[in-house]
C-alpha cells in the first residue's frame, strides 16, 4: 500500500466480519420488538382464516340454492359472535365481513344483490362469480414459518408476527454503545463561548444517534482531557457495560494522541489501525475481551464517515444481522465532475437530487457545515484522476 496504510477499507469489513457476532438472545414482548431482529423463526400458532369466514357483508347461502331462488332468513353470523347452526335448502343466514361462515354455507351472495322482505330473501338472477368464503387456513396454515431467523422485524413483519399469535418473540440482543471523546479543547455543546480556545465536542451526540439508528441502545458518554490516565480511567468504567465502546479523536500520531495508549493496560487488542481511506485513515479497531472497541479520528467529517462505514456494519453484524445491510451501495449517475486525485479511496460526502448525485465542493476531513447537506457518500477508487459527469458511481446512503 503506497499511502502508509495498512489495510484497504474492504479488507478492514472483513475483519469485522470475522469479529462481530451476535451477542446473545432473549425474549421479548411484541409490544417492544419493533426495529429488533429475530434470533429464531416465528411459526403459526393458528389458522389464518381461523375458520371458514366472510370475505363480504352478505348473506350465507347453500349449495343447494339456485340463481333467483328465494331463501327463509334464519339469522346473523357476526365477527366473534357465530351463527351456530347448519344451513340447508331454503335457508340464508345474513353475515358480515370477518364472520364465521355457517356450516353448509357455500357462497355469501353480497347485501347489495339481494332483497330482503320480512325475512325472506330473493336471490340475485345470476349467481357472484365469487363464493366470497375465504376458507380456513387459506391465508396462513398452523406450524408454517411466518418469519425466519434474521428478519428485522419492521411494521410489515411485526404485523406477521402478531397474526401468527405470539405474545413474545426470540431476538438478539442488540449491543449497547458508549462514547468516549478526549480532547483537551473540548467542552459540551453551549459551554464554548465560555472559555477561549475551546471547540464543542459536536461528535458524541452524532455517534450515540447514529448507532441507536444501526440497532443498538446508547450506554453513557464521557468527555475528557487528552491524557491516558484520563482515557483509561473513564474507560474501565465505561467497559462494565457497554458492547461497544466508541473513541472519539486521540487517534492519530500526535503528541497527545492517546486513544489506543489510553486503553493497552485493559489488553486492548488492536486489530486494524491505518485504513486506506480519505477521510478516515488514523480509524481502528480493536478487542479488549468480548468487549469491541472502535476509535474513530477527531476530524468531525472523518468521525462521522468512520462511524458510517466502520461501527454501522459492525452493530448490524452484532445484532445478528449480515453487516453488508449497512452497506448497500448503489449505482447511481454523477452530476458534477469535480477533480479528484487521492492516493486513498475516498469517501466523499455528496447530495442526491432528481435521481443523481452531486459531490460536495470543500471536501474537507474536518469541516462539519458540509454535513449539514451531505445526505451520501461517494465511494471513488485511489488513484482516479477524475470522474466525467454522467459516469455512474457507487453512493451510500449517509
Ligand atoms: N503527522 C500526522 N498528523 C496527522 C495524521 C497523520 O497521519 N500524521 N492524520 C491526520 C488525520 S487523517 C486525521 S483524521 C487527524 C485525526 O486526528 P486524531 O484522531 O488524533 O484527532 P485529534 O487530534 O484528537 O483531533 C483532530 C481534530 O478534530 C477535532 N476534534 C476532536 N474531537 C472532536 C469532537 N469530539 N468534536 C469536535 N471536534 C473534535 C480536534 O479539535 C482537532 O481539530 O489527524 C491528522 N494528523
Ligand atoms: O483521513 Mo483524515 O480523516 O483525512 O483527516
Amino acid at each position: 500500500m503506497t499511502c502508509g496504510a495498512s489495510i484497504t477499507f474492504d479488507e478492514a469489513v472483513a475483519v469485522l466480519q470475522r469479529e462481530a457476532q451476535p451477542l446473545g438472545v432473549e425474549t421479548t414482548q411484541l409490544s417492544t420488538a419493533g426495529r429488533r431482529v429475530l434470533a429464531e423463526a416465528v411459526h403459526a400458532r393458528i389458522d389464518a382464516p381461523r375458520y371458514s369466514a366472510a370475505a363480504m357483508d352478505g348473506f350465507a347461502v347453500s349449495a343447494a340454492e339456485s340463481a333467483g331462488g328465494a331463501c327463509r332468513v334464519l339469522g346473523a353470523s357476526y365477527p366473534g359472535e357465530p351463527w351456530l347452526g347448519r344451513l340447508k335448502a331454503g335457508e340464508a343466514v345474513r353475515i358480515m365481513t370477518g364472520a364465521a361462515a355457517p356450516a353448509g354455507a357455500c357462497r355469501i351472495i353480497p347485501l347489495e344483490l339481494v332483497e330482503e322482505n320480512s325475512g325472506i330473501l330473493s336471490l340475485p338472477q345470476v349467481w357472484p362469480a365469487k363464493s366470497h368464503i375465504r376458507h380456513k387456513g387459506c391465508d396462513i396454515k398452523i406450524g408454517q414459518i411466518m418469519l425466519a431467523a434474521g428478519t428485522l422485524l419492521d411494521p410489515r413483519a411485526l404485523l406477521v408476527a402478531a397474526a401468527a399469535d405470539v405474545a413474545t418473540v426470540q431476538t438478539w440482543r442488540r449491543p449497547i454503545v458508549s462514547v468516549l471523546a478526549s480532547g483537551d479543547e473540548l467542552v459540551s455543546p453551549g459551554k464554548a463561548t465560555e472559555l477561549d480556545y475551546t471547540i464543542p465536542d459536536s461528535l458524541s451526540e452524532a455517534i450515540l444517534l447514529l448507532s441507536r439508528q444501526y440497532g443498538a441502545k446508547p450506554g453513557s458518554a464521557a468527555l475528557v482531557a487528552d491524557t491516558r490516565n484520563a482515557i483509561l480511567a473513564a474507560a474501565e468504567t465505561m467497559m462494565s457495560d457497554c458492547d461497544v465502546l466508541v473513541l472519539i479523536g486521540g487517534a492519530s500520531r500526535g503528541d497527545r494522541d492517546f486513544a489506543k495508549a489510553g486503553l493497552r493496560p485493559l489488553g486492548l487488542d488492536v486489530r486494524f489501525s491505518d485504513v486506506a481511506m480519505k477521510p478516515g485513515k488514523p480509524v481502528w479497531y480493536g478487542r479488549i475481551g468480548a468487549k469491541h472497541i472502535i476509535g474513530l479520528p477527531g476530524n468531525p467529517t472523518a468521525a462521522l464517515t468512520t462511524a458510517r462505514l466502520i461501527l454501522a456494519p459492525l452493530l448490524r453484524a452484532l445484532e445478528g444481522r449480515d453487516l453488508r445491510s449497512a452497506l448497500n451501495w448503489q449505482a447511481m449517475p454523477l452530476k458534477n465532475c469535480p477533480e479528484l486525485i487521492a492516493t486513498r479511496e475516498s469517501f466523499l460526502c455528496g447530495t442526491i437530487e432528481d435521481g443523481s448525485v452531486e459531490i460536495l465542493k470543500s471536501q474537507s476531513a474536518s469541516s462539519q457545515l458540509m454535513l449539514a447537506r451531505a445526505n451520501v457518500l461517494v465511494r471513488v477508487p485511489a488513484n482516479q484522476p477524475t470522474c466525467a459527469a454522467g459516469s455512474v458511481i457507487n453512493a451510500l446512503k449517509f
